[in-house]
């Protein structure tokens, strides 16, 4: 039987409180230059001629105004903004049952990874289309070590098996939703998405991204995250 048409979807997790960023907004509201964060994010796969629909996943009292953000930013790709969960992975949960039937691929990204490059996203989408399940991700450049609760080194795994795994992250729709749901009976809460996945026994893969594709935690991210855009800007020649 032939394959049927490959249409993406996307959830956009933005459910989280941001603790460790610590502001009194949370992280994903806070303004870089001119919009929040996560406007910055929206439109990225927004723009993106490939992605289908998007939906996003939010604090219940934010509902309404990334309602909004959706009419005044003419992010209309966003079929829906939905109430998330406790934990990450139950808001992804949640975003994906709110695609629609159409939508037979699926990507997660983080509401508060602004910079990823759409080249980037694209890797990612092949690479999944080519092994049902690809996630991006960089090699570490620190050496990474295991430490005890003592504060003593225990273990040095070797580098050159180690990478920083970003978002998105890119699935056949039916293979995510076969793992989160069995995470679920398993009382299984990962840290990503891929664990969901791993967890069935299905590999994985790794599509190179970029360092830049920082994940906004903590308020030293915020200069950084000014001066990525200030780049991304003169890059494009859309510099104010
Ligand atoms: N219950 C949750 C927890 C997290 N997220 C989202 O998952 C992404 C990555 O999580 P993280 O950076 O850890 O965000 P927070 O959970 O907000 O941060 P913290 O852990 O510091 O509280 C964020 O876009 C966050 O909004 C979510 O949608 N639902
Ligand atoms: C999914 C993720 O962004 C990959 O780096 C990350 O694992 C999210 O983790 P967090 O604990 O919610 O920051």
């Amino acid at each position: 039987m032939a394959e049927a048409k490959a249409t993406w979807g996307v959830v956009v997790v933005a459910a989280g409180r941001g603790t460790r960023m610590g502001t009194p907004e949370s992280k994903q509201y806070l303004l870089l230059r001119d919009k929040p964060i996560l406007v910055h994010t929206l439109e990225t796969f927004q723009a993106m001629d490939e992605i289908a629909e998007i939906a996003l996943v939010v604090g219940r009292p934010d509902i309404e105004r990334c309602e909004a953000f959706a009419d005044a930013y003419g992010l209309h790709k966003i079929s829906s903004v939905l109430e998330g969960g406790g934990e990450r992975q139950h808001s992804v949960r949640r975003g994906l049952t709110a695609l629609g039937g159409e939508v037979n691929w699926v990507m997660v990204h983080d509401g508060v990874r602004p910079f990823v490059a759409p080249e980037a996203v694209r890797r990612c989408m092949a690479k999944a289309m080519a092994t049902e399940a690809a996630v991006l991700a960089v090699p570490v450049k620190d050496t990474i070590k295991q430490v005890n609760e003592d504060g003593v080194i225990t273990a040095t795994p070797e580098r050159r098996s180690l990478w920083a795994i970003q978002t998105p992250q890119a699935f056949r729709r039916s293979l995510l939703e076969r793992g989160l749901r069995k995470a679920e009976e398993d009382r299984f809460v990962g840290t990503d998405d891929a664990m969901a996945v791993e967890r069935l026994g299905v590999p994985v893969s790794v599509a190179e991204g970029d360092y830049t594709n920082i994940k906004i935690t903590t308020p030293d991210d915020l200069p950084y995250a000014e001066f990525l855009l200030a780049s991304r800007s003169r890059e494009r020649g859309t510099d104010v």
